[in-house]
């Protein structure tokens, strides 16, 4: 679960988010989208405190730490947050020098001080949970973007994180590699896992998410099911939005 209230971030004194409120529920999925430049990857920063908000509320799970409180949250109250999202991002980032399932084992043995025996076994499970076991032995530059990403999401799951955070998880992706990502999330939104994503591809908001969020100049302008966003959108910016993508993206619209 996450809740966000009264979000503000501010880069010097451009303000990137307004005031944002956000829930996400318990085995959910959450689609943020908006314009370039609307704060999305600013937001799901904020989650996972890549990107310190000025004021307001983050909960993750158990942990919440408000930003409107003086003192400033301690490191450790910090760190505890941090561990309950995993995240993914556009451009992979797999480590260069170590294989797939080293990859993935790698925080389990650096941060929480697991053996690599079993750091290496528990990630062979989310390997085949993405279908990339049989890749464990392998270097990342051997390996498609799509499959590159998908031991990404494997790595993102590794210490059990109560959220998956996806930062445009398809975009870096030409159609048929972005498909294989897509059925690796949608089986993960099948088995309840919590996830707030960043995305322009509407086609996978509107298959995958439970809510979409409309988010625009740093404010949620309206939110609800991707029906609702992507047929019948209240606010005028919304319809704006919506409906040049629609003649772009979705000409043979249907949900
Ligand atoms: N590290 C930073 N320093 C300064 N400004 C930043 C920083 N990160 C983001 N911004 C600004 O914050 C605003 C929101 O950016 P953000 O990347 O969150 O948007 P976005 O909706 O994710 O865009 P895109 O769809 O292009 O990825 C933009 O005006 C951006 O220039």
């Amino acid at each position: 679960m996450i809740c966000l209230s009264g979000i503000v971030k501010r880069f010097g004194d451009a303000p990137a988010l307004k005031g944002v409120e956000l829930s996400v529920a318990e085995g959910s999925v959450t689609a943020l989208i908006g314009p370039s430049g609307s704060g999305k990857s600013t937001l799901l920063r904020c989650v996972n405190l890549l990107e310190v908000p000025q004021q307001g509320r983050v909960q993750v799970g158990d942990e919440a730490i408000s930003f409107d409180d003086t003192p400033r949250p301690s490191r450790e109250a910090i760190r505890r947050l941090r561990r309950q999202s995993g995240m993914v991002f556009q451009s992979f980032q797999l480590f260069p020098h170590q294989n797939v399932v080293q990859n993935v084992a790698e925080s389990l043995v650096t941060v929480l001080d697991w053996t690599r025996e079993e750091a290496e076994a528990h990630s062979l499970d989310l390997l085949k949970k993405v279908g990339m076991a049989h890749k464990a032995r392998e270097w990342p530059a051997n390996l498609s973007g799509g499959q590159q990403q998908r031991v990404a999401i494997a790595r993102a799951l590794a210490a059990s994180p109560k959220v998956l955070l996806c930062d445009e998880p398809t975009s870096a992706l030409d159609p048929e590699l972005a498909a294989e990502v897509v059925d690796v999330l949608r089986r993960l939104a099948a088995e309840g896992t919590t996830m707030l994503m960043a995305t322009h591809d509407l086609r996978l908001a509107a298959t995958i998410a439970h809510q979409v969020v409309f988010l625009e100049d740093g404010e949620i302008r309206e939110s609800g099911s991707a029906q609702h966003i992507f047929t019948q959108p209240k606010h005028p910016r919304t319809q704006a939005f919506v409906s040049t993508l629609r003649e772009t993206v979705l000409e043979d619209w249907s949900i």
